[in-house]
């Protein structure tokens, strides 16, 4: 990780003996900064003041920076400040990569990761007497909204120092966390009673009608669910309850620990309550009504944390994808319907999110509906819920569709070309009235939604073949962008390490070999993302403790793909010279050759390693898939 930083420091034009630029922030720009960061402020400062008494005459301090890396706050022991203004570790100065090269604050922003960069493994000669352990700050979405730092003096570098900012960050994320959600039920939970009520808890939040909200990253973990994929669900899909289970239970006399069972299984215990705007309440009553679910009006404290951007992380480097978020910045919170183009995987989900988190919309709901995977018999009432007993099998109390759930909110129809020729005419006309009306209901309800929506189908052919409506086409493709597809992508080397990352709960991430990352470039990847992050988990597992994923790790159905590529052949001299001169390594030649040989011996183990001169051992060692192989 080290040496990626220091080749990123290189391309950022600095050299170790830079002098970069230490002038910090004027008064004004500083109060500005600390405006545009009060929620994260607010709740960091105690944290630093507690962390600060247990590191104090240890000749270190403490930082917290914004999302960029630009420190917002400080506080430092007296002897160890004179040397750290030096070096501008005070507030208004930016400590991202790109100014200061390796460190640990600009790092843990790259890499997503707690990170400590101890003495010469700064990139920066001026550093070099500094020792630093940053953790990253993250809202419940996940997004960086900023970081916490211990610096000191190289001398008093202490093992424990890490664990302190970890603990003290996580500290600030259910700070920041509990400060998000009113009008919300917080579910607090741990497969151990007695960690309930610590920083290891779970934390939960759902609307009172039940439906998902956030989760801190503890209750992430235990889930087992990133974030995205947890929009779709509810209480009850995750916990195989009714959420009216959990007011049943608070109205018992003395409710005890709640016993719960997640989807996937694990049994956990946890505590409920419903906070409302003016305080928080134990759980007293149902609250099924659609209108409990309206989110609340924003105050004006949560500002800064509307504006942290979704779209900027998605922004890794690919000038295709580049275009794309330049054009939907454009049309933010005008009013104008957004229609994603793309492959199947290529992130149109991801990126509606995004564009959600950016809208001025952020704080209401987001709600994804896979107009493909619904049967068509279930659809229009998925999509505009129905009264009681509307039809045969309809639950007793009725239901609130996922329009009305989207309320102040976005909703996102994915494969929008699959939605049925009849429901279609349905949805343009909730669309240009703002109203729903149930199944089985004689009154519209108004509402108020922005829609994105997406598809893989050639809408245009669609409408030629009579299977879409050409006017709800026309209202619904105000900005057509398309994804590029992951063959396309020039920067596939920065989201694999992203996603490794993303993919680790523990802090340490897994580095991915040159050769693998070559192999990678050549693929056509199919499935695209979705692809390509399977076979990363997939591979992290099969890795294992060791750092590096090497082509030893990776699925055999990856292999065999690779074995079909034609690129991958290299058996002529000429090819196996360009392969040198691509850079392959000894592994990725050898596997090469290998994969090659079997192709012309009809893929018989037995006379490809005669033909190699090699033992069959070896040839199963290299490609161990081949001993299940039929
Ligand atoms: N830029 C990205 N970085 C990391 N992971 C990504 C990225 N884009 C998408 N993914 C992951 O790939 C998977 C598929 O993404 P998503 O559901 O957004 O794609 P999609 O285009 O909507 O797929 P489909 O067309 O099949 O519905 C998800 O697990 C998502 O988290």
């Amino acid at each position: 990780m080290i040496a990626i930083s220091h080749r990123r420091s290189e391309q950022f034009g600095l050299s170790p003996d830079s002098r970069p630029d230490f002038t910090p922030a004027s008064g004004t720009d500083l109060s500005y900064l600390v405006e545009q960061n009060r929620l994260l402020y607010s709740h960091a400062v105690p944290a630093m003041e507690t962390l600060y008494q247990q590191i104090a005459n240890t000749h270190n301090m403490v930082l917290l920076t914004d999302a960029q890396g630009v420190i917002v706050h400080s506080l430092g022991d007296a002897d160890f400040l004179e040397k750290a203004n030096r070096v501008a570790l005070t507030a208004g100065v930016a400590w991202s990569e790109e100014s200061k090269g390796t460190n640990a604050i600009g790092t843990a922003i790259t890499e997503r990761v707690p990170t400590t960069i101890h003495a010469d493994q700064h990139f920066l000669s001026a550093n070099h007497f500094l020792t630093c352990s940053a953790a990253p700050i993250t809202d419940h979405r996940g997004n960086v909204v900023g970081v916490l730092d211990v610096s000191g003096d190289r001398r008093s570098f202490h093992k424990h120092t890490m664990a302190l900012v970890r603990m003290s960050a996580l500290m600030i994320e259910n700070q920041l966390f509990a400060a998000t959600f009113e009008n919300a039920i917080t579910l607090h939970f741990h497969t151990r009673p007695e960690f309930i009520g610590t920083l290891m808890e779970g934390i939960a939040s759902f609307s009172p009608g039940g439906r998902f909200l956030a989760a801190n990253r503890n209750g992430l973990f235990q889930l087992g669910l990133s974030y995205p994929a947890l929009q779709a669900h509810t209480f009850s899909s995750l916990f195989g309850l009714p959420v009216s289970a959990l007011y049943d239970h608070y109205r018992t006399a003395a409710p005890g620990l709640l016993d719960l069972c997640m989807h996937n299984g694990v049994r956990v215990r946890g505590r409920a309550e419903l906070r409302l705007t003016n305080g928080v309440h134990v759980l007293t009553g149902a609250f099924d009504d659609a209108t409990q679910m309206a989110p609340i009006a924003q105050p004006p404290a949560k500002a800064s944390a509307r504006r942290l951007s979704g779209l900027r992380y998605l922004n890794t480097g690919d000038p295709q994808l580049e275009q794309v978020i330049d054009k939907v910045n454009r049309v933010l919170g005008r009013d104008v319907p957004i229609m994603i183009m793309g492959e199947t995987g290529t992130g149109k989900e991801l990126l509606a999110q995004a564009i959600h988190n950016d809208s001025p919309r952020a704080q209401g709901p987001f709600v994804a509906v896979n107009c493909a995977s619904i049967p068509e018999t279930l659809i229009e009432s998925e999509l505009f819920g129905y009264e009681d007993g509307a039809f045969t099998g309809a639950r007793k109390k009725g239901a609130v569709g996922k329009i009305l759930q989207a309320n102040g909110g976005t909703l996102f129809l994915d494969e929008i070309g699959d939605m049925p020729y009849p429901l279609q005419a349905r949805l343009l006309r909730v669309l240009q009235e703002r109203m729903v009306t149930p199944l089985g209901s004689g009154k519209s309800i108004p509402v108020n939604v922005e829609v994105i929506c997406a598809t893989n189908h050639n809408l245009r052919r669609r409408i030629a073949e009579g299977l879409f409506r050409e006017d709800l086409y026309y209202r619904l493709n105000g900005l057509v962008v398309k994804l590029p597809p992951l063959r396309e992508r020039t920067d596939l080397e920065t989201v694999v390490r992203k996603i490794l990352s993303a993919e680790t709960e523990t802090g340490g991430t897994h580095t991915i070999s040159d050769g693998v990352l070559r192999l990678f470039k050549r693929h056509k990847w199919p499935g695209n993302f979705r692809q390509l992050t399977n076979l990363l988990r997939t591979a992290m597992i099969m890795a294992g403790d060791e750092e590096e994923i090497g082509l030893r790790h990776m699925p055999d159905d990856f292999l065999d793909d690779i074995a079909e590529t034609p690129e991958a052949a290299p058996a002529s001299a000429p090819a196996a010279q360009q392969m040198i001169a691509s850079g392959a390594n000894l592994e990725e030649m050898e596997l090469a050759a290998i994969l090659k040989s079997l192709e012309a011996n009809g893929g018989n183990v037995s006379a490809t390693a005669r033909a190699l001169g090699v033992s069959r051992n070896t040839i199963y060692r290299k490609l161990p898939h081949l001993k299940t192989s039929p």
